[in-house]
C-alpha cells in the first residue's frame, strides 16, 4: 500500500506563453504560483503543429528553475529519452498511441531517474494494458486528455471524465492530469472527478490576473481532495 499523499499541483502550459521571451516568461510563472512548467512538444507530425524541441529545453533550464513537465506530442517518443534528461526534463510523458512496446520505455524513462507519464489522447479508452503498466509501478502519471492534442485555446471535452472517475476510482493516490480547456469556471468539474495535475494554458496565461487563477484552481482541487479524505 503507499503512503503517498495525493497533492494538487498547477501546470501553467507555456505554448500560451510569449515564445519569443521564453525563460522571462517561465520564470515569471514560477513567481506567480506554478507548481509546474507544461512544455508542450510536438512534431508536425503526432499532431499538425510545431512547437520547440529539446536545445529549446537545454536553454531554458539553465536559466530557469523548478519541474519541468514534457508533454511528447510526438510520432516514436522512445527516440528521445535520453536526449530531453541530459536537457533537463523531470518528467517525460509520452503518448500511448505513439508507440508498441510502451512497457519497455516506461523502463527507459525510469532508468534515467525521470517521472514517466503516459497520455490518452479523447479517442482512447483505458484498456487493460494501461492498467497492467500502472499496476507494475512504472507510470508516476497518467494524462487524460480533454481536448484533441496539438492546439491551445480549445474547448474542453466534458465526457473525458468519465476516464479520469474510473482512474480515481481504482487508484486513490496516482497523478491523475487533465489538458485543455481548463479555466477557472471548470475546475471544479475537473476536481471533482478526481484530477490533481492541472495543466492550463490559456485558462491561465490569458487570465487578467494569472497569479490569482492559480491559487483558484489550487485551493479547489485541494479542497477537493482534503474533502474526499475525510
Ligand atoms: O497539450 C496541449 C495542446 O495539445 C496544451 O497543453 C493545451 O493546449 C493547453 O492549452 P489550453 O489550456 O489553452 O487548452
Amino acid at each position: 500500500m503507499s503512503d503517498k499523499k495525493l497533492q494538487a499541483i498547477i501546470a501553467p502550459s507555456i505554448l500560451s506563453a510569449d515564445l519569443s521571451n521564453l525563460a522571462d516568461e517561465c520564470q515569471k510563472l514560477n513567481e506567480q504560483g506554478a507548481d509546474w512548467l507544461h512544455i508542450d512538444v510536438m512534431d508536425g507530425h503526432f499532431v499538425p503543429n510545431f512547437t520547440f524541441g529539446q536545445t529549446v529545453i537545454k536553454c531554458l533550464r539553465n536559466k530557469v528553475k523548478g519541474f519541468f513537465d514534457c508533454h511528447l506530442m510526438i510520432s516514436e517518443p522512445q527516440k528521445w529519452v535520453k536526449k530531453f534528461h541530459n536537457a533537463g526534463a523531470d518528467q517525460y510523458t509520452f503518448h500511448y498511441e505513439a508507440v508498441e512496446n510502451q512497457e519497455q520505455l516506461c523502463k527507459e524513462i525510469k532508468e534515467t531517474g525521470m517521472r514517466v507519464g503516459i497520455a490518452i489522447k479523447p479517442t482512447t479508452q483505458i484498456e487493460d494494458n494501461l492498467l497492467n503498466l500502472i499496476n507494475s509501478n512504472l507510470v508516476d502519471m497518467i494524462l487524460i486528455m480533454t481536448v484533441e492534442p496539438g492546439f491551445g485555446g480549445q474547448k474542453f471535452m466534458y465526457d473525458m471524465m468519465q476516464k479520469v472517475q474510473l482512474l480515481r476510482s481504482k487508484y486513490p493516490t496516482l497523478d491523475i492530469q487533465v489538458d485543455g480547456g481548463i479555466v477557472c469556471e471548470n475546475i471544479d468539474i475537473v476536481a471533482q472527478a478526481g484530477a490533481n495535475v492541472i495543466v492550463s494554458g490559456t485558462g491561465i496565461i490569458n487570465h487578467a490576473d494569472p497569479k490569482k487563477a492559480m491559487a483558484f484552481m489550487k485551493e479547489r482541487v485541494q479542497h477537493q481532495i482534503d474533502s474526499q479524505n475525510n
